[in-house]
């Protein structure tokens, strides 16, 4: 029975409001999809400071960032859309400094939604702020009437999302607004939709796993082929313990020729 990796995951903010506290969430979805690839799923709120942040990191072995609302483009230069959504600052804020260390740390990374965006603007990527602006012809990507909104998926064949979905027909649920334009330097697209929005990307970089969805797999009306996608997550973050363990048995190994 392999060893199950702990695998910390973000967990979003509400303010507290009239009749109810502040609380700090996740949708089952997530962190359910973690336990069923063979994780220990490790809920972490919102951080203060950095040295949180490494302590959380030193104790776990990979990340996920999940989805909410938006990434604020003030904080990467841009100026605000009327059509943006803000994340709460505090989770925002706990986002992005984890998210650099992770990348100082090549800590094996999967980012969904506004995961994956986080991912990309740290690296150095940018935002399109409104898809029915920037990208007119594009199909609808946001259905506030149905949370499992689904349209189709192209792959690119030699990647991971290749490899799990395969040839035949692909169809993820979307929730989003907002898509990348610009991708980070050291990361490919993996998928679009049919429309040209940019659906998955994954790093090309040999000593990081990293890969983000702007879909979303976790999603309640996720197929058994989604669920792969975790798999190959925490293999991934299992595998890299296992290295830096010094657990490799050279017969693990193999060869890329
Ligand atoms: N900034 C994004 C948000 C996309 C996203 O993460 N959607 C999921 C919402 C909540 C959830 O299901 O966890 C955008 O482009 O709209």
């Amino acid at each position: 029975m392999p060893r199950k990796p702990l695998i910390g995951i973000n967990a979003d903010f509400r303010a507290a409001a009239r009749t109810t506290p502040a609380f700090a969430y996740i949708a089952e979805g997530y962190y359910r999809s973690i336990i069923n690839a063979g994780g220990v799923p490790v809920l972490v709120p919102p951080q203060v400071d950095e040295e949180s942040v490494h302590a959380i990191l030193d104790a776990v072995e990979g990340f996920m960032f999940i989805g909410g609302a938006d990434l604020d483009p003030r904080n990467d230069g841009f100026m605000l859309h009327p059509s943006v959504r803000p994340l709460d600052a505090g989770r925002e804020k706990s986002d992005r400094m984890l998210m650099a260390e992770i990348a100082e740390r090549r800590m094996p990374v999967f980012g969904i939604g506004t995961g994956m965006q986080l991912i990309n603007v740290q690296q150095g990527g940018n935002l399109f702020l409104h898809i029915k602006e920037d990208l007119p012809s594009a199909v609808p990507h946001l259905d506030v009437q149905d949370t499992n909104h689904r349209h189709t998926l192209d792959v690119v064949s030699d990647s991971l999302v290749g490899r799990v979905y395969g040839d035949g027909e692909i169809r993820v649920t979307s929730r989003h607004h907002m898509a990348i334009d610009e991708v980070a330097p050291g990361f490919r697209v993996t998928a679009r939709c049919p429309d040209g929005v940019i659906e998955a990307i994954e790093s090309e970089m040999l000593d990081w796993f990293a890969i983000g969805t702007q879909f979303h797999p976790e999603s309640d009306a996720a197929s058994a082929l989604d669920i792969r996608i975790f798999e190959e997550f925490v293999d991934a973050v299992r595998d890299r313990s296992e290295q830096l363990e010094g657990n490799t048995e050279p017969g693990d190994l193999q060869l890329v020729a």
